[in-house]
């Protein structure tokens, strides 16, 4: 069996070493020329998880054509903001029927969409395509270290043929056919992980923390409820589990931004320090669109929204969320 994957940060490089235990070829399509040239002539990317050897049957190619002949299955998994003009790309070379699953975790600007969406509105026959999340930090999963996620798909066949491709003793996968709520918890959790990296910079303690997070995943629910999802998935691998594993992570790029943002330093010096996606920066301001057209409250989603494009103080914006009266803990969805 082939299997390409489409993109090579951290989270592609881990992915194929975990496709590669049962694929026959795991080929990788990477933007960046350089991991193209580490993974085949050292079987190394060395802009990401640069410390992870992957196994001898994962190949790279900058060339979607070459990378996508005769996949058998398509993993995607580039950041949000390059998603649309990825696929775009590569959606020739895409056969009609062949599985795809998306583990790109954002809601697209503008249009509000989720990850699988654009991608099916890319390439067609929507019933093929299925997404994956849960708390996964790469470099965890790389070492093959205990993790589970969930793997959400309008069709059964196209969930169990990815989860026979990538289920083994240390990564548990379990399916469900929420994709409006895997999708949008997985969004939502990291602009929740950025106040949290706030918090925390700012010199809240955890009890404060655990505020943020539980108020976050109110949130999060009322957001799913509206837009179609299941709330009870928001108690899941995709909810809960992320929105703590990301909240708390030293390896949580969103959290250490929130931290480095507390700290005085921008977003753009941030990316360019890391070279790594703050998913969660983009999904602040693509959550808020998709809340308010939605009539949802999400307090702490525009509060950061404000202060990170609207030239709002942190300050100002904590407050902001501080001055709110306390009402009904539940309120806007049927919990
Ligand atoms: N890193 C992780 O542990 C996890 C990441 N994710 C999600 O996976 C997705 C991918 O994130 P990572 O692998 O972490 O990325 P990353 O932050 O490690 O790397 C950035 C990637 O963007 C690519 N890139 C830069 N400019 C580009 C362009 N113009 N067009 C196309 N690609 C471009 C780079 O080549 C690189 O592959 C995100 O949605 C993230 O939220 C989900 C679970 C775990
Ligand atoms: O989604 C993730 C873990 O499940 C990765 O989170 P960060 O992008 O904050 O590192």
């Amino acid at each position: 069996m082939n299997i390409t994957v489409i993109g090579a940060g951290s989270w592609g490089t881990a992915i194929s070493g975990v496709a590669a235990a049962r694929a026959d070829r795991v080929c990788v399509w990477s933007f960046d020329e350089d991991s193209t040239k580490g993974i085949n002539e050292r079987h190394v990317n060395p802009l990401y998880l640069s410390d992870y050897t992957l196994p001898g049957n994962v190949s790279a190619s900058s060339s979607y054509e070459e990378a996508l002949r005769g996949a058998d299955g398509i993993i995607v998994v580039v950041p949000s903001p390059f998603l649309r003009a990825t696929i775009k790309g590569a959606a020739p070379y895409i056969l009609h029927d062949v599985p795809v699953l998306c583990l790109t975790k954002g809601i697209e600007e503008g249009s509000g969409k989720l990850m699988s969406e654009v991608v099916a509105e890319e390439i067609g026959n929507p019933g093929r395509v299925a997404a994956l999340s849960g708390p996964n930090h790469a470099e965890e999963i790389c070492k093959g270290s205990l993790s589970a996620a969930v793997i959400a798909a309008e069709d059964h066949d196209v969930a169990e043929f990815f989860r026979s491709l990538l289920i083994s003793p240390e990564f548990r996968i379990y399916v469900t056919s929420d994709m409006i709520g895997i999708e949008t918890c997985a969004a939502v959790k990291n602009v929740i992980a950025i106040v949290c990296g706030v918090a925390a910079g700012a010199g809240y303690g955890d009890n404060t923390l655990a505020l943020i997070m539980t108020r976050g995943l109110a949130e999060i629910s009322r957001i799913v409820h509206a837009r179609g999802g299941d709330p009870m998935t928001c108690m899941g691998l995709a909810g809960m589990g992320d929105l703590v594993a990301t909240c708390t992570s030293p390896h949580s790029r969103n959290r250490s931004f929130g931290v480095a943002f507390a700290h005085g330093e921008s977003l753009e010096d941030y990316q360019r320090r890391t070279h790594m996606v703050v998913e969660g920066a983009a999904a602040a301001r693509s959550t808020a669109q998709l809340a308010r057209s939605l009539g949802v409250d999400a307090p702490i989603t525009f509060a950061l929204e404000s202060s990170l494009y609207q030239g709002v103080e942190l300050e100002e914006a904590l407050r902001t969320l501080l001055d709110r009266i306390p009402t009904e803990e539940f309120y806007g969805l049927d919990l």
